[in-house]
């Protein structure tokens, strides 16, 4: 009898081994964490064979039902659930009531830091400890860039320009088919690194591809690493970690000389106040100057540079570029007949105009109705349906509304997309109201006026009630509980202001200068996992406008 073994037999063998060490792992353990879960209701856990490695499978493509059944049978009785996850085994679901209490907690009893390097496998995928240890790349997000929005809006508008014409085309005769959300990440890659090597290096083909690359190469070990049992995560993880080598050595490449030039000068010119050189403002330099004031050689070492520069894409390029597609998507599926996208128009017209036809930091600010809908889009498509993964860290756990012991090692996360879709939150909560955030004052004059008129920027009232008034309009920025893209809490999203400007000046520049053909049902998302993205299949029809060339 021929008896080898081919390698269907031991793909099933070693998936077999696997979710059996799986199921024993976490059904037999025998500690705080297991008499809590043994306490606590599991989303979708059934009575069955190997019942936690089959509902961790089934989490794969279905965490969204998991989520939205245990939302609406416990959070909306303000009471905590488990949600199963591949990648992290399970996690306790934080209802919205409590949401405050738990992500203002200090780091030292719920940890964010911690958890988001274990989130991307940080000590396989980036690596290097003094990088991921040392976020000193935050500062440069949270004060240069920030600060410096009104200087740099005008290399990103040229940038944008650059990109469309050379992605989407000059054409305004022939429609044409263009990728959705990838060409949406070439436009993107370059106007973020306008802002972080500026030009023409951010225009250097080998070093974007290998940034998209390295982005989604470090999520994509991340989650290998954290579906394979703990026993077998040190071996694979090194693997990785030996193979990241070369990732960013290839990435760095194009761009070395650029930095150690950059380096050399600075450090020429630290040494003499008087060396002739106006040094260039870019997230570059900035890096430069923050890895200095650290006063640590290590950090002054321009691979290091370079592997922060790497971050710097991997947290900007595929958030912001998954923002701009969805608002299309949802923008271009709305019935043509309503008009959104003919007052937005209106709005960009006047406020480019009024600023003399270039765009600076304050009229962007003005630009409510783009500012809105693309708050309202990332409510109504959130990229996440579990978010915010923080885990408790205290010794003595943490007790949640008065009555929950919750002990040290749990992982929580946030209902994002449930929260965003709740009724007792938002009106109409499945429809796209692109001017659901307005003020009153900026819908007047306009074509959908009628919808939004007083409603002045309470997405808790219906669309059409013209009765009641309250809140301010929120920008996209504006963090609240019932509105998570940004995070929530301490430790929420530093480059936001950064994206949202950005976004803005793509949404502005589109709606100026293309036409897109209206979809006839909004694209469906790629859900996998706690994730939910615009497909990479979705293509919009487009053709450049009449006269805007
Ligand atoms: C639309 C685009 C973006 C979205 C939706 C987004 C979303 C988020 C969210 C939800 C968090 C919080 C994660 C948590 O609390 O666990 C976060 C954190 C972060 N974001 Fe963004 N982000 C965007 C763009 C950017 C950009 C452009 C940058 C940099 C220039 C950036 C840099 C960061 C950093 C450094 C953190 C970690 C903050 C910390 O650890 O305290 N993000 N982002």
């Amino acid at each position: 009898m021929h008896s080898s073994l081919t390698i269907p037999h031991l793909t099933v063998l070693v998936a077999g081994t696997t979710i059996a060490l799986f199921h024993i792992y976490f059904s037999n353990r025998d500690n705080a964490q297991a008499r809590f879960w043994k306490a606590h209701p599991m989303s979708d856990a059934r009575s069955e064979w190997f019942w936690w490695a089959r509902v961790v499978m089934r989490s794969v493509f279905g965490s969204k039902s998991m989520v939205d059944d245990g939302y609406n049978t416990y959070s909306s009785r303000n009471n905590i659930f488990g949600a199963p996850s591949i990648d992290r085994g399970a996690f306790v679901v934080i209802p919205p009531q409590q949401l405050k209490s738990i992500y203002d907690l200090p780091e030292s009893v719920v940890d964010a830091h911690w958890t988001q390097s274990e989130n991307i496998q940080a000590k396989y995928t980036i690596g290097d400890p003094e990088v991921f240890s040392q976020s000193f790349h935050v500062n440069v997000i949270r004060n240069q860039i920030t600060r410096s929005l009104d200087y740099l809006t005008a290399g990103i508008t040229e940038e944008i320009t650059l990109g469309f014409e050379k992605h989407w085309g000059v054409d305004d005769k022939e429609w044409r088919r263009v990728a959705a959300w990838p060409s949406c990440l070439q436009i993107v890659a370059e106007a973020v690194n306008r802002v972080f090597i500026g030009a023409p290096h951010c225009r250097n083909k080998e070093f974007l591809e290998a940034t998209k690359w390295h982005a989604e190469w470090v999520f994509s070990n991340a989650f290998l690493i954290h579906a394979v049992p703990w026993i077998f995560k040190p071996v694979l993880g090194n693997l990785i970690w030996l193979y990241g080598r070369r990732v960013r050595s290839k990435c760095l490449k194009p761009m070395l000389p650029l930095i150690k030039e950059r380096l050399s000068r600075f450090l020429q010119q630290a040494n003499d106040p008087s060396a002739d050189w106006d040094p260039p403002q870019d997230g570059l330099q900035w890096l430069i100057e923050e890895a200095w004031k650290t006063g640590n050689a290590k950090y002054i070492d321009p691979s290091r540079i370079g592997h922060r520069l790497l971050i710097l894409n991997f947290v900007s390029m595929h958030t912001t570029s998954f923002t701009l597609a969805n608002a299309l998507q949802d923008l271009f599926s709305e019935v043509p007949s309503i008009g959104s996208v003919e007052d937005l128009r209106e709005e960009c017209a006047r406020v480019l105009k009024e600023a003399g036809g270039v765009w600076t930091k304050d009229a962007v600010s003005k630009l409510h109705l783009v500012d809105s809908t693309i708050r309202e889009s990332m409510r109504i498509s959130s990229f996440s349906i579990l978010a915010l993964p923080r885990r408790v860290v205290a010794e003595e756990g943490i007790t949640i509304d008065d009555d929950v012991h919750i002990p040290k090692g749990i992982y929580l996360a946030t209902p994002m997309d449930a929260i965003h879709l709740d009724a007792k939150f938002y009106s109409d909560p499945t429809k796209f109201h692109p001017f659901r955030f307005c003020h009153s004052s900026h819908v007047q004059g306009t074509r959908t006026q009628e919808l939004y008129k007083n409603r002045d920027g309470d997405a808790t009232m219906p669309p059409l009630d013209l009765d009641k008034t309250s809140a301010k309009a929120k920008s996209t920025v504006t963090l609240d509980d019932k509105f998570l893209s940004f995070g929530f809490g301490r430790n929420a999203c530093p480059g936001r202001f950064f994206a949202l400007h950005e976004i803005k000046l793509m949404m502005a520049h589109i709606l100026l200068n293309y036409d897109i053909q209206y979809f006839k049902k909004r694209p469906e998302q790629f859900k996998i996992m706690w994730v939910q993205l615009p497909h990479e299949k979705t293509h919009f029809t487009i053709k450049r406008r009449l006269g805007t060339i």
